[in-house]
């Protein structure tokens, strides 16, 4: 996935100024020169109020922004880099704008729900999706896992997925679901240390995604010690509420970022389509070479190359064509969660 980017031109987070009106006003005229704008990373977002971190000479800075006019209704989102203008010291009652979104490395949206029906991008940049689900209570939500990976893989995420609850039961049969895609899978127990797990998050940005009750909070707040996740059922901010904006950022010890998304559940997959999940496949993609042109690759699509690749090669294709089907055909199932 290395060097694609996603300016997200066609999606509603367009961060791109739009041209005014043929004979509006003269924009080189009005338009503020930004030369001067400090760079930041956006660590949390509340109702249009952005926490912003910005690199003072003597440390990092937590400064609260608002979006710039000229931005239009283009959102900002946890994980983008921006750059401000205004008083940005950090001092209390303080406000600074953000006049430029960079452009976004990966993108990961949640779906569409009954408050707002059109999908958004709630994190940007990150560069892995830690997919945690509980090996057994809760019974994992394969549907929802296969989600998970098609919105990793279209957005330009690494998945890795993190079995939780390892102490009561085994996690083969879900690697055995998994095994084809050649997913990075890890089993964890709150009573076990976090050893193979930690290293995988050292220096890069990750966000964390599970459903209720698969622990977590528990394993977000053993990383982040100071991240006061509330476990076991307590209320927690995001929930039962509109939650685009409750993704926040938070530092790992050891260098790092995780980003915990307490109230997203499922991300949106409306603008993917089987092509983008074969992107993320060199193997597939090549051989999808001699598909027919409107082949989906589904297994009823009768002329899809893949099934003579499979036939043709060890068993160990076939399992892989059988995982990149399931998630080819969760691109075109309806959410429904
Ligand atoms: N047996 C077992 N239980 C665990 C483990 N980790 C967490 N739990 C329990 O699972 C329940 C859910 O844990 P949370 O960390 O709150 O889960 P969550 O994913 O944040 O879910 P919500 O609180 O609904 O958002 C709690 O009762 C935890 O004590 C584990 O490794 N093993
Ligand atoms: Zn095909």
């Amino acid at each position: 996935m290395a060097g694609r980017t996603f300016d997200s031109r066609s999606d509603e987070d367009d961060v791109r100024v739009r041209p005014g009106r043929r004979g509006s006003r003269p924009r080189t005229r009005t338009r503020p020169s930004h030369d001067d704008a400090v760079p930041g990373l956006v660590v949390g977002v509340d109702r249009g109020r952005m926490t912003v971190r910005v690199e003072h000479a003597d440390g990092p800075v937590e400064v609260i922004a608002m979006r710039a006019r000229e931005l239009g209704k283009h959102g900002v989102v946890t994980g983008d880099r921006v750059r401000l203008v205004g008083d940005t010291s950090g001092r209390t009652d303080t406000l600074a704008r953000i006049v430029v979104i960079e452009p976004r490395s990966t993108v990961l949206r949640r779906t569409a729900d009954d408050t707002d029906p059109t999908e958004r991008v709630v994190v940007a940049n990150a560069e892995q999706l830690v997919v945690v689900t509980a090996i057994t209570d809760p019974e994992p939500h394969v549907g929802f896992l296969d989600r998970c990976l098609v919105a990793a893989f279209s957005g330009g995420l690494t998945p890795l997925l993190c079995l939780t609850k390892a102490d009561l039961g085994s996690p083969d049969a879900l690697l055995a679901r998994y095994a084809g895609l050649e997913v990075e899978a890890i089993a964890v127990s709150r009573d076990t240390d976090l050893d193979e797990l930690s290293p995988r998050l050292d220096g890069r940005i990750s966000v964390f995604v599970g459903q209720s009750g698969v622990g977590k909070s528990t394993l977000v707040n053993r990383l982040v010690p100071d991240a006061y996740r509330a476990t076991g059922g307590v209320s927690k901010v995001g929930k039962g509420r509109h939650t685009s904006s409750s993704a926040v950022l938070l530092d790992l010890p050891g260098g790092g970022m995780v980003i915990d998304t307490p109230g997203i559940r499922s991300f949106g997959l409306a603008d993917t389509d089987p092509s983008d999940v074969l992107a993320a496949f060199d193997d597939l993609a090549e051989v999808a070479r001699d598909c027919p042109p409107l082949c989906a690759h589904t297994a009823s699509d009768p002329d899809c190359a893949l099934d003579d690749w499979a036939a043709e090669g060890p068993p160990a294709r076939a399992e892989r064509l059988g995982s990149f089907r399931r998630l080819v055909e969760a691109v075109t199932r309806t959410p429904g969660y």
